[in-house]
């Protein structure tokens, strides 16, 4: 049986593109939100993100040796990449979530299971 989180249940990547539609929307940045912007915008996120591994060499999964504090930035940035990442979508008329499902379809095709 499959058990999710309060959280992980209310959250999804329709929720999430109409947060930020409403959130351009309050503030008159649809203007700004062309699919160019946000594509540069998300890569300066992606930037951002790989400063916080910069130099730190390789680090084990869960980053149990990280400071809160440390995981909770980490946790903004992957979410700014989330961000600007969905809106691009929207702003194509990609449906991401539909897109994504038929990808992870596509990748199992051409890359079988081990027999
Ligand atoms: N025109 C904009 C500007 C910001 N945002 C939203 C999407 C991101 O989640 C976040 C990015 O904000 P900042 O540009 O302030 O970047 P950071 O949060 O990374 O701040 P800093 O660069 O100071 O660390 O705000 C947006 O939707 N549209």
């Amino acid at each position: 049986m499959l058990i999710f989180t309060k959280k992980a249940m209310d959250t999804s990547l329709k929720d999430l593109s109409k947060k930020l539609e409403e959130f351009a929307k309050a503030r008159d940045w649809e203007q700004y939100h062309s699919p160019r912007n946000l594509l540069l915008a998300m890569v300066g996120e992606v930037g951002e993100l790989a400063e916080i591994f910069q130099w730190r060499g390789e680090v084990t999964r869960g980053l149990p040796d990280w400071k809160e504090s440390d995981k909770e930035h980490l946790g903004e940035e992957l979410s700014d990449v989330l961000l600007y990442l969905i809106r691009l979508a929207d702003i194509c008329d990609i449906d991401l979530g539909d897109a994504t499902n038929k990808k992870i379809v596509k990748n199992a095709i051409k890359y079988p299971p081990k027999p």
